[in-house]
């Protein structure tokens, strides 16, 4: 309840939030993963719980205090949609909580509001009538802007199938550090270990792991023999297309999951040069590379846009923009994003996705490979700052010669790169250009 009510009052992130009040309490690890549900479930699922409490709260939400009202969502949201906790137990558990936190009026009132919503269960159904738009919004809990703005760039069917998806839970996927071990390997050794693991249809190095915890915790990880990296960021590397003795520029790096897949692509022979905004991130960059025994990777701190001043033009085999965005395509992960971002904000990322392109791609050889990927879905940053650089820079185009496996996957698309919906592969919803410079 704390943790819901600072991320609504001081728009603090979920994780951050839920991580610190985790470490204080000291949970079991049950306790620990029921807490975790609550607040993503509860974050998750904001816009259909105000929209039903609000029939059953006759002075409206808006008026409650903000902790009464966090703990009436917390409450909602195990009535509907988890399974496993009785009705009777939520509402005593919020009643008690009421009585510590406030005075009898409020826990008197949080116990009517409750028991009146478990006497009239069968009003917890949206109306037929309501728009294709705003149905998808309160059915999957989405905002409507952003659900009238995936129908107007995909359509209603697949702007729903978006929504839907965003509520299911991420895979596990951990990438193979080829390095040192081979895929096929680690797969025996996961097994034997009795772990349920299948190799990833995506990408030639990454693993599913459909049962063993907290991967990055486990012996492998500490090794270096494995990352934690979801299966679409793990498509990226290979678009780049990255070979031993190349040079290549990775413009926005941090934490470095792409910057040492591309390492280990090149089998640590080469050069890379890792370029991160901040300091602080940089330095992960660094720790990933050490973990992971990568030498190739040296790290940059610096604004992307002026690694021009920095470097000859055309200096660079390869680069790799894998840009600031909206982070649309990981809502799974981040359920607070759908509820912070604005239109706004993604035309003013859209406008700083296209000068980084812009300045960037002046480094890149004439016949080098240019990489641009996001993590959103929105066609505004994605196709359509790719458009937009296509048209400024003739000298640019589509390779010649792709490569088997970008090919396949390109092949289903009719843009200049490749939308994964993160309904496509259940992954996360991601967007990668790859772009050739002939002149
Ligand atoms: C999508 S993340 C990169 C993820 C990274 N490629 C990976 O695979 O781990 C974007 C990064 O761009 C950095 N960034 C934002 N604006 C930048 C700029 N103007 N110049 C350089 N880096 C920037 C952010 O700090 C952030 O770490």
């Amino acid at each position: 309840m704390d943790v819901l009510t600072r991320v609504e009052q001081e728009g603090a992130y979920s994780n951050l939030q839920l991580n610190s009040a985790l470490q204080r309490a000291s949970l079991s690890r049950e306790d620990t993963g029921l807490a975790t549900e609550l607040v993503y479930g509860t974050v998750a699922r904001l816009n259909t719980l105000d929209y039903f409490l609000e029939r059953f709260v006759a002075k409206g939400l808006n008026k409650l205090q903000p902790w009464v009202r966090s703990l009436l969502r917390l409450s909602l949201y195990q009535m509907m949609y988890l399974d496993r906790i009785p009705p009777h137990a939520v509402v005593n558990e919020a009643v008690n909580l009421a009585k510590r936190r406030g005075h009898q009026g409020i826990s008197g009132m949080v116990n009517g509001v409750l028991r009146n919503i478990l006497r009239n269960r069968e009003q917890l159904v949206l109306p037929e009538d309501l728009s294709p738009a705003k149905r998808i919004a309160l059915e999957h809990s989405h905002p409507l802007w952003l659900v009238e703005r995936w129908i107007s760039q995909y359509d209603e069917a697949v702007a729903e199938a978006i929504c839907r998806a965003n509520n299911e839970p991420p895979a596990v996927s951990v990438r193979v550090n080829t390095t040192m071990i081979s895929r096929d390997e680690m797969l025996a050794e996961m097994k034997e270990a009795g772990l349920d693991a299948v190799p990833s249809s995506l990408s030639p190095e990454g693993i599913l792991v459909l049962s063993g915890g907290n991967m990055a915790l486990s012996d492998w990880y500490r090794d270096g023999q494995i990352s934690v990296q979801d299966e679409s960021s793990m498509l990226v590397a290979g678009a780049v297309g990255p070979a031993s003795g190349m040079k290549i520029l990775d413009c926005c790096a941090a934490p470095g999951g792409k910057t040492a897949h591309i390492a280990e692509l090149m089998k640590d022979q080469g050069e890379i040069i890792a370029n991160d905004l901040h300091e602080h991130k940089r330095k992960l960059i660094g720790e990933q590379a050490e973990r992971l025994g990568l030498d190739t990777i040296h790290t940059v701190t610096g604004n992307a846009l002026e690694l021009v001043q920095k470097y000859p033009a055309g200096s660079f085999d390869r680069i790799l923009l894998d840009a600031p965005c909206s982070g649309l395509g990981v809502i799974r992960r981040k359920p607070d994003l759908k509820w912070t971002k604005t239109a706004g904000d993604i035309g003013e990322i859209a406008s700083l996705q296209r000068e980084l392109l812009d300045s960037v791609s002046s480094l890149l050889r004439v016949g080098g490979i240019l990489v641009y990927s996001t993590c959103t879905i929105d066609s505004e940053e994605n196709e359509g700052t790719v458009q937009h650089f296509l048209k400024t820079h003739p000298g640019f185009g589509l390779p010649e010669d792709a490569g088997e496996e970008w090919s396949k996957l390109h092949s289903k698309t009719e843009g200049v790169g490749v939308q994964i919906l993160p309904q496509d592969y259940h992954s996360d919803g991601f967007y990668i250009a790859r772009l050739q410079r002939f002149s």
